[in-house]
Parts: C-alpha cells; structure tokens; sequence
C-alpha cells in the first residue's frame, strides 16, 4: 500500500491534467468573477429603479435603469453559461486524460491483478471515480472563491444596510450552512445503501441472464425469481428511504428559507416605518436574502464533493501505483522467424502452497511443434500464460529464441508470441476491425492474402459482407469455430515466431474442424507452435508429445516413440480415446 500525503496527491493531479489547459482556466476564473459582480450589482439597479419610481430618489431616469437592468442581467447570464462551456470543456479533457491514463496503467498490470479485481470493481475505477473528479477538476476551486465573495458580498452590503440586519443574515447563513451539511450527510449515506442495492440487484442480473441456458436447463428458474424478487424489496425499501431522506432536506431548505424572507421583510418593514430605509432598499433586502440560497449551498454542496473526490483521489492514485508483477526487460530485438523454446526447472504456484510445476523442464527446437496434453487443471494453459509473461516462474528460467523471457522487452515478446484461446475474444465492429484491431496501416490486400495463404478465401468468400461483415458485441453470430479462423487470420499478419493453440474443448462440425487443421499447419509453416490438445486428431501432425502430471512432465517423446510404449500413457490414450482417460 502506497502512503501518500492527500494534498499532494490533489495538487500533483492538479498540475498534471489542469497545467497544460492553464488559458482556458484563466478565461473560466474571468468569466465567473464577472458573473458574480454583476449578480451582486444587479439588486442595487432594482433598488434605483424603485426609489426612482416611488419618488424617493431624484436623479436618475427610469427607462435608463431598466435598460442597465437588462444589460448586465443579459451579461451575468453570458457569463455564466461561458463559464459552465468552459468548465466542462476543461473537467472533460482532464477526465479523459486520466481515463486514458488509468486504462493503460490498468492494461499493462499483471493478470494475477486482475484475477483480484473484478470487471465491475475496474470500470467503477476508471468511469465512476474519474467522473467523480470531472467536477472537482474544473469547478472546486472557482465555485468555492466565486460563491464565498458572491456570500461575503452580500453579507457587506446587508451590513451596510444596517448592522443588525447584516450581523442577524451572517448568523442565519451559519445556521443554514450547518444545517444543509447535516441534511446532505444523511442523504448521502442513503443514497450510497441505494447504489450499493442497484449494484447487486444488476449483478445478479447480469449473471443469471448471462447464464440463461444453465438457469433454464436445470429448472432454476423460480429461485432466480425469487431472489430477484429479494433484492429488488431491498432495493425498494432503500430507494425509499433515501427519497425520504432527499425531499426532507428539500423541505427543511425551502422553511429555512421561508423563515429568511420572513425575517427579511419584517426587517424591511420596520426600518421603513423608522424612516430608515427607502421601499427600493427594503427590496434590495429582500432580494440579497433570498440570493443567498444559493451561494450557501454551493458552498456546502462543493465542500461535499471535496470530501467525495478525495476517496476518489485516494482510489485513482492507489491504481496508478500499483506495480505490475511483471517488470519489463530490455531486450528489444529477436532474431526474425521461428524461436527456440526452453523451460529449465521452472517453478510456479498460483497460491504460495500449491505447487503447479516443480523442476519443469523441456525444450522445444525452432520450428517444431509441440502436443501439450495432460488432465484438466494439469497446466496446460499455465505454460501458454507463462510464455507470454502474464506470469513468472519462483524459480528457474523460461527462455525463447536462447532469451530469457525476463531479460525481454514485454512489446517484443509479446509481438513474437501469439496465442489462440479456446475462447476467442471478439469485439463488436466489422471483421476488418476485428483482425487489424484498429491498426489501419494493415492492408485489405494484406488481409486477404492472409486468408489465402491460411487456405481460407472460400470461407471468407462466404461472409455476407466481406471484411465489411459486422459482428454484434462479444463476436455475436460467429461460431467458436469461426472465431478461431478469425484468431489464426489476426495471428499470421503479426508474423510471431511462436505460436500457442489452445484447442476450444467444444465439438465443431466437421467442416470447420478440416479447415481449422488444415489452417493450423499453414500457420506453423516456419514457425515453432506449442499445440494444448483436447482430440488426439489434433496433434496428428506434431513432432513431439509432452504430457503432464502433477506438476511436472508423465511423459515426453515423438509420437512414434511414445507409440512403441505399450504401456505409456499416450498408448493408451490411442486404445481408449483421450475423452475418455482425460475426463
Ligand atoms: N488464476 C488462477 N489463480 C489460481 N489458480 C489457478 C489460476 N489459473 C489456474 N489455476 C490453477 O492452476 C492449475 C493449472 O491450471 P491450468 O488452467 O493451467 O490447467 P489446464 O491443464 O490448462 O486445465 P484445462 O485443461 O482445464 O484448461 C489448476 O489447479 C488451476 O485450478
């Protein structure tokens, strides 16, 4: 855990997302300062105005103060919404810079990081938090100096007016701040117990419809329903009352400010009848107060976002200082081509006590490939996270290409290293999208002779739009299979000199099974490739066998030599069916 002083943490953001939009907020600062002088001068035009046309002051001319009435309305108004413009524009630039920033800190994180923090916990991160900071960003700091002089300008002016009246609105403008920040404090906490509520409730939304098949498969359905039921009566009664909470301190605001405008004009009458004051600034009065509003809850409504914001500074600044697990090496260049493979007495463990692989050693030469089989949970998909680096041997050393892969810059290795998920990752977009990712310096020419070379033109023929063909969210209407064709597409115009098929465990019609094996070996054409097999037909063709066991290797050799054992594993896996033994 970092341990870092908060307001440095805020001035340090501060200077890094606001300094290079230094204009733009001294223009905002102009704008509000404007505004909130003409606010303030505004009621004194009213008073002329009245005394003009009551009589009670000479000089002066009606239609002349109506028009400066309007004028600097018309301006104040101006102001303000330049000021808002500009706000925005500055808290959306900052915020977008952040949410970038935080995205590719989040990116570069090792996978065990990820593995803690769930998908919901990252977006809140890098969306809610930083959303929470868009207002502060722009507005905390001229909000908080524009509406205490705006406060402090009225407070002389009533002052002015007459002490008592100026010294009894300063008290009721304490009183009123003290009591809104109670009223909000409870409000708040209510609507945290709602947020949390409607996070739980979407959860398990999301979860039981993203699970439909299994929900209805085994006749689930009631007690999804009834635990829908469940939440949404906590959701409801939370909802409830943080309404409750909300109109109350609605309700208490409006009677606090009855009772100011009570006071305002009993005063306004009094000093009239003393003679004291003209009916233009028994008015004047009574407009100050009732303006007095907002300044006194912008003041606390901001002080609140302060305290909102700061668990958010805390947050983001905690993200951005994590470490990754995995630091990047230095070694920026690999030879060109297929890469030698070698795992020498590699330990690992996910969790400190359960040992994955012990001693794990086995090379694989250049342009070979490799049938890695083994039970479920045995380490096949480990090895294929390992040799990208998503994880680190305890000890020992991985090497590729004669590197070890710690010595290696993560950009380079991950450029000569590809794998193919059992679960393929699609995006909504088009095919084109989907294969350059964005990457428009890739070729429609480059794409289609990768179909080619992959044997894969007739299937590619087949899409209704070509490479314009669009994919709904998640890869929507493409078959696991399909996207496999897509993933082996996306991995022959990178070019990597090592290859990792992790073979999707579902059955595919026959089809698509010929054209994925008939890819497969075009794909590791000149390069090495590490084959995690679920069907003996898959690894047909492969030069070596390795099986694995209790975290380490059963057996290791050539298809042939492992054959001529009568009594090792991969026989008998030929006599009875690997379904059958890796079950
Ligand atoms: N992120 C993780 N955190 C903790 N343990 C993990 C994690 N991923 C895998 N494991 C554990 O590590 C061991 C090896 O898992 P791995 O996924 O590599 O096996 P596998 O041979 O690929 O299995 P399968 O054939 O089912 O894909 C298993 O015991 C698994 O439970």
């Amino acid at each position: 855990m970092f341990e870092l002083s908060e307001r440095s943490a805020v001035f340090r953001l501060w200077s890094k997302y606001l300094k290079p939009q230094a204009g733009r907020m001294t223009i905002l600062w102009l704008f509000v300062l404007v505004s909130t002088s003409l606010q303030l001068i505004n009621p004194q035009i009213v008073r002329n105005f009245i005394d003009i046309a009551s009589g009670a002051q000479q000089d002066g001319e009606l239609m002349t103060t109506a028009l400066w009435f309007i004028g600097v309305a018309l301006l104040a108004q101006l102001s303000s919404v330049a000021a808002t413009y500009l706000g925005e524009k500055i808290a959306w630039r900052a915020t977008n810079e952040l949410r970038g920033d935080l995205m590719e800190h989040a990116m570069k994180l090792d996978l065990s990081f990820h593995h803690q923090t769930t998908p919901g916990t990252m977006i809140e991160r890098i969306d809610g938090d930083v959303t929470v900071l868009a207002n502060f960003f722009s507005q905390f700091g001229v909000r908080m100096i524009s509406n205490l002089l705006l406060l402090i300008g009225m407070l002389v002016i009533l002052f002015q007016v007459n002490w008592v009246v100026g010294l009894s609105f300063t008290l009721f403008s304490l009183v009123s701040y003290y009591v809104l920040n109670k009223m909000r404090h409870y409000a708040v906490s209510r609507w945290g117990e709602t947020r949390q509520n409607s996070a739980n409730l979407f959860g398990f939304l999301e979860e039981r419809l993203a699970g439909t098949e299994d929900v209805r498969s085994n006749g689930a359905a009631q007690f999804v329903m009834r635990r829908l039921f469940e939440l949404s009566r906590v959701k409801m009664r939370s909802d409830y009352k943080a309404h409750l909470a909300w109109v109350t301190s609605w309700n208490v605001t409006i009677v606090l400010f009855a009772v100011a405008t009570a006071m305002a004009l009993a005063f306004g009458a009094y000093l009239y009848w003393q003679g004291s004051a003209t009916l233009g600034t028994v008015f004047l009065m009574y407009m100050y107060v009732n303006m007095l509003r907002t300044p006194v809850e912008q003041i606390s409504q901001q002080i609140q976002d302060l305290q909102r914001a700061q668990a958010c500074i805390k947050r983001t600044q905690e993200l951005l200082h994590t470490e990754s697990k995995i630091a990047d090496g230095a070694v920026a260049s690999l030879p060109a081509g297929a890469l030698e493979v070698e795992f020498a007495n590699v330990d690992f463990s996910y969790a400190e006590d359960q040992a994955v692989f012990k001693g794990l050693s086995f090379r694989l030469e250049a342009g070979k490939s490799l049938g890695l089989l083994g039970r479920t949970g045995s380490g096949k998909s480990t090895i294929a996270q390992m040799l990208l680096r998503f994880y680190d041997p305890s000890s020992g050393s991985i090497r590729l290409g004669g590197v070890e892969l710690k010595q290696m810059s993560l950009h380079q290795l991950r450029s000569k290293v590809a794998m193919v998920t059992q679960d393929v990752q699609l995006f909504s977009g088009t095919v084109r999208d989907n294969l350059t990712f964005f990457d428009r310096s890739i070729t429609d020419q480059q794409i289609l002779h990768a179909f080619e070379s992959l044997g894969l033109t007739e299937w590619f023929q087949g899409l209704p739009s070509g490479l314009d063909t669009e994919l709904g969210a998640g890869g929507a209407g493409f078959s696991a299979g399909q996207a496999q064709l897509l993933a082996f597409t996306r991995i022959y115009l990178r070019d990597p000199g090592l290859v990792i098929f992790d073979e999707a465990s579902s059955r595919l019609d026959p089809a698509t099974e010929q054209l994925l094996s008939s890819a497969v070996g075009k794909l590791l054409e000149n390069r090495t490739g590490i084959i995690i097999a679920h069907r003996l037909q898959t690894i047909q063709t492969v030069d070596q066998i390795l099986i694995l066991e209790q975290g380490g290797i059963l057996e290791q050799g050539t298809r042939e030599e492992l054959c001529q054992q009568p009594d090792s594993r991969f026989a008998q896996l030929l006599q009875t069916g690997m379904e059958v033994s890796f079950a």
